[in-house]
């Protein structure tokens, strides 16, 4: 199958859904949203659809504050590299895995840029 690059609304549930399948069953860092943060799936996922469809397609309505969402996680159970690397590596492993073309590239740097402001603002908060 040729890889196609993320085009559409579709493109970014795909992403996003595979995303999840992957970091549900993750040894690093699964346990974080299903024990300590105990995330209600089906309704975090249009959230996070629509998050990724906000930043890539211009095409959504996302308006809360992930970092705040973060900080209260953070609370609860210290956020760490290891779990923002492991976050990361899941995050190309599947952009990688079923997208190419400059939107999957965004899909990759922007989630960097995110997530090493997130890391930066948790340690802070950890002192
Ligand atoms: C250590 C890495 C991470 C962990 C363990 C994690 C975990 C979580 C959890 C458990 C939630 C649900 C919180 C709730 O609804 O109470 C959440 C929400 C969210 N996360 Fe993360 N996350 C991580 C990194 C990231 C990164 C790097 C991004 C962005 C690139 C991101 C974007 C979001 C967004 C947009 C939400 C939804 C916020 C909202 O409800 O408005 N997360 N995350």
């Amino acid at each position: 199958m040729s890889k196609k690059d993320i085009s559409n609304k579709e493109d970014v549930e795909l992403l996003v859904d595979s995303f999840y399948a992957k970091v549900l069953k993750d040894d690093t860092i699964a346990y974080i949203f299903t024990d300590v943060a105990k995330m209600n799936v089906p309704e975090h996922m249009p959230i996070m659809y629509n998050f990724w469809a906000t930043i890539l397609l211009s095409k959504g309505t996302y308006v809360g504050n992930p970092m705040d969402k973060h900080f209260a996680l953070n609370e609860k159970e210290a956020l760490k590299k290891e779990h923002f690397d492991r976050w990361l590596k899941l995050w190309f492993d599947t952009v990688d895995e079923l997208f190419t073309g400059s939107k999957a590239e965004e899909a990759k740097t922007r989630a960097s840029t995110i997530g090493r402001l997130m890391l930066f603002k948790m340690e802070e908060a950890n002192h």
